[in-house]
């Protein structure tokens, strides 16, 4: 009997993000803190005949959409493997679209670990990794799925010590933004490398350098902040290149209350209540 497997696909989040050069080929030179949460979209595959299904909250938002980054990661393994991957996918969205916490990059890292187990090829494999790279600058760090240090666009990972399951709450306000115009309203200025220390501490004595610019696409991102500001906790930040943004709390019931408070402000809002994974 054919077995459906399961992966989950964690919700990344840039503890820090600091903008440091654009380069001649169009992309810009980071420094980042990645960090994911314990919960994020999940994706089912079963070996055979090809179909592809998104269900939960945020499938409307990619129905339209052909070619969707799961069957170009599943393309790209097979090419880079010479191994099947045809198979019956569902993805479930749970996570907002273009909304800075990786959704899609998220997602074609998930099918990559996915289709390594089915396929018996190790986690580790540096072809695996160049798989990733291709399909986005974000992807080899969802691959890796663990608290990293990014630079060049991203893709260079120097995993950092286990953070701890740190309660965060992640809040949306309903804007899509996407990528590429954000970092195209970057004003050029590097702010300087984050600070050394602690991970915690350097994410707190750092920035996100795409916050100014994605707040100029979509003001409504100050008012997110504001707000999160405002529930005390031990960081509040704008992730990736927005709108989603994140706060870290010492406790659940600081986080929890936090969540109770901006629900009933803004009943419109996306709101999740995780933990650091
Ligand atoms: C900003 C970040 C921070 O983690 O996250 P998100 O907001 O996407 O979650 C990432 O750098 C996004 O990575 P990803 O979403 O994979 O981006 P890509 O598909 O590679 O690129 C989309 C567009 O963003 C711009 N881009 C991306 C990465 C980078 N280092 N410099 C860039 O200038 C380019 O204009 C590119 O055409
Ligand atoms: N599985 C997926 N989940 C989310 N977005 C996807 C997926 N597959 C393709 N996409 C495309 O990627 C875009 C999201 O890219 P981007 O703006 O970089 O988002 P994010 O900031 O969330 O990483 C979507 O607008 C959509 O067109």
């Amino acid at each position: 009997m054919t077995q459906t497997i399961v992966e989950t696909a964690p919700a990344k989040i840039n503890l820090a993000l600091h903008v440091r050069a654009r380069r001649a080929d169009g992309y810009h030179e980071l420094e980042t803190l990645f960090a994911f949460l314990q919960d994020g979209d999940e994706l089912r595959f079963t070996p055979g005949a090809p179909t592809f299904e998104i269900e939960g909250p945020f499938a409307a938002a990619l129905s339209g959409e052909g070619d969707n980054l799961v069957l170009r990661a599943a393309r790209g393994f097979a090419e880079a493997f010479g191994l099947a991957s045809e198979g019956a996918w569902v993805l479930e969205k749970n996570l907002p679209v273009a909304s800075g916490i990786g959704g899609g990059s998220a997602d074609a890292a998930a099918a990559l670990r996915l289709l390594a187990r089915v396929r018996g090829v190790a986690l580790d494999d540096p072809r695996l990794f160049a798989v990733a790279d291709a399909l986005g600058s974000d992807v080899p760090a969802c691959l890796l799925g663990r608290a990293a240090l990014g630079t060049g666009r991203g893709e260079k990972l120097e995993p950092l010590g286990d953070l701890g399951a740190i309660p965060v709450l992640l809040v949306n306000p309903g804007i899509a933004v996407s990528t590429g115009p954000v970092f195209k309203a970057w004003d050029g200025v590097d702010r300087g490398p984050i600070p050394a220390g602690t991970t915690i501490d350097r994410a707190r004595a750092g920035r996100n350098d795409l916050e100014a610019p994605a707040r100029t696409i979509a003001p409504g991102i100050g008012d997110v902040l504001d707000r999160l500001a405002a529930t005390g906790p031990v960081l509040a930040r704008m992730s990736g290149s927005g709108a989603t943004c994140f706060a870290l709390y010492e406790n659940d019931e600081q986080r929890s209350a936090a969540a109770n408070t901006i629900r009933t402000a803004q009943p419109g809002w996306w709101c999740l209540e995780s933990r650091l994974a």
